[in-house]
């Protein structure tokens, strides 16, 4: 099916429409990837389950077929794992630098993406922060129960977000941060990301768009210089509380790996400078918040839509938690908890939230189902169209959490069979899997467990999508909300 030979010389790329002129170049580049992901799925249709587009200067190939996935990402892991080279404004919003995400396959992405596996994601390491989670439920439960006293209709995505965004500034930066500082640190945050769509087109001749869209230029550079400023007094300040330590409850966090951690050029070695250490801060904290909080919504929107989903949700909690006075699920628990698992991967079946994974590249020139896959190209592969395929999900549109019961737990990684992948799969599956699956299920389970959740009188719960960073809810969940006692 593959081979990175003398066949590459003769293939051809795979089958799509015929080159797109410049003028369309312009429209794609403003369309927003559930459109894109719209033609795909005519394209597919017509062309089979491999096709490319020429958008730009380098094809982009897409595949929906998840054995050809697991072919390339899991058998193939090697050739298919290359980042494509960085766009002009990426290479702004990362100062010029390297993250995990953009770097190319090699020693420093092996030595970065090492690091925040083994020593943050490492699974003792995660049980370190279980009080800083403990505290950030606690005060999102707070909140929710100060907004259900005075109004009968909450706006629950704000919430989650700030929720989420707190456990992973505690994370990276050490406990201590005040809500002013978390503050500061979002708002530069934000406008980096918010701004993500309306710098694409940039990217396009930058040479020519630095004229004619100079004011767009200038602002992106003022946002990361802005983002600068704020998270380097906080690496400093880290820094320098680190010195001086003493105490023995210290939990170590992520910019501490990173001052810490020492790069390999060409046989020297070396720290990270401060701008690097703030890229891949950035990169934590964006990887983590969105993508966290967009799946929990999704997840709690479907367990308002069908109740007797959470009724059975609590009747499984009950059965765990028994008659403990206090209303927390404690993590503990939470691995006698088959049904809530069930429910989490349904969600991330049903909604992932991202449709597609970061675009990939091949290391060589390489032939893929008589196709041929060229070094200079991105490739990506569609994640929604697989969770949902009809040969493999029955009734693939529905919210059914039982399908996920029978079998002794599903490998989420696709090691041997790619049935969805909202992580991803192979060697740039996303290293925060585990965790993001912790914080979904920590989460759900106290949000159900204190409160019952309904839908307000005279709304409903629309499911429609729309994108921002990830593919979030068109119109954001809207709950009612009664403790339960
Ligand atoms: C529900 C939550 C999450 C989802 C759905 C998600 C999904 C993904 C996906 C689809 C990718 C791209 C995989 C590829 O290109 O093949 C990815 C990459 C990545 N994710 Fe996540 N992610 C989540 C949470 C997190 C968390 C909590 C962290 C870390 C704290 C994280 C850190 C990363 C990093 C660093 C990468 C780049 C990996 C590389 O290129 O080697 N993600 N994630």
């Amino acid at each position: 099916l593959l081979n990175p030979s003398s066949s590459t010389i003769t293939a051809k790329t795979p089958p799509g429409p015929s080159r797109i002129l410049f003028i369309t170049t312009i429209i794609w580049s403003r369309k927003s990837s559930l459109e894109y992901e719209n033609t795909l799925r005519t394209l597919h249709a017509k062309y089979g389950p491999i096709v490319s587009l020429h958008i730009g200067s380098r094809p982009s190939i897409f595949i929906a077929d998840r054995s050809l996935a697991h072919h390339a990402l899991i058998q193939n892991g090697a050739l298919f794992s290359d980042r494509p080279k960085l766009l002009a404004t990426n290479k702004i919003v990362n100062g010029n630098l390297l993250n995990i995400n953009s770097a190319h396959y090699g020693d420093t992405w092996r030595i970065l993406r090492r690091n925040l596996t083994s020593e943050i994601l490492h699974y003792s390491r995660v049980k370190s922060f279980s009080r800083i989670r403990h505290s950030v439920i606690q005060t999102l439960l707070a909140r929710l129960k100060s907004d259900s006293n005075s109004s009968h209709s909450i706006r629950v995505i704000n919430h989650f977000n700030y929720a989420m965004f707190c456990l992973l500034v505690f994370m990276c930066f050490g406990e201590r941060v005040t809500d002013e500082k978390i503050a500061d640190i979002q708002r530069v945050q934000r406008q980096l990301l918010l701004g993500f769509n309306r710098f694409q087109i940039l990217n396009f001749w930058p040479k020519i768009t630095k004229i004619l869209f100079h004011k767009r230029w200038e602002e992106l550079l003022r946002f990361r210089k802005e983002q600068d400023e704020v998270l380097v007094s906080l690496i400093r300040e880290r820094k320098q509380a680190k010195e001086g330590r003493t105490n023995d409850d210290f939990v170590l966090s992520y910019v501490d790996t990173l001052l810490e951690l020492q790069l390999r050029e060409e046989k020297e070695k070396r720290k990270l400078t401060e701008g690097e250490i703030v890229t891949l801060c950035s990169e934590f904290l964006n990887a983590g918040t969105d993508t966290t909080s967009t799946a929990l919504q999704w997840i709690m929107a479907n367990l308002v839509k069908n109740p007797h989903v959470q009724e059975r949700l609590v009747e499984e909690i009950k059965e765990v938690v028994g008659e403990r006075e206090d209303k927390e699920v404690r993590e503990e628990d939470l691995q006698n908890m088959p049904y809530l698992k069930a429910v989490i991967l349904e969600g991330l079946r049903r909604h992932p939230p991202g449709h597609f994974v970061l675009p990939h590249a091949v290391t060589e020139d390489v032939v893929l189902n008589d196709y041929l896959i060229p070094k200079n190209g991105t490739i990506n592969f569609m994640v929604a169209e697989m969770g949902w395929d009809p040969k493999v999900w029955e009734d693939p549109m529905a919210f059914k959490p039982e399908r996920f019961l029978n079998n002794d737990g599903y490998d989420i990684t696709g090691s041997k069979e790619i049935k969805m992948m909202p992580f991803g799969a192979g060697r740039r599956i996303c290293p925060g899997y585990n965790l993001a699956l912790l914080h979904l299920e920590y989460f759900v389970a106290n949000l159900i467990w204190n409160f019952e959740w309904k839908i307000p009188e005279g709304g409903h719960v629309d499911l429609s999508e729309t994108q921002e960073f990830t593919i979030v809810m068109k119109n954001a969940l809207q709950v009612h909300l009664s403790p339960r006692v």
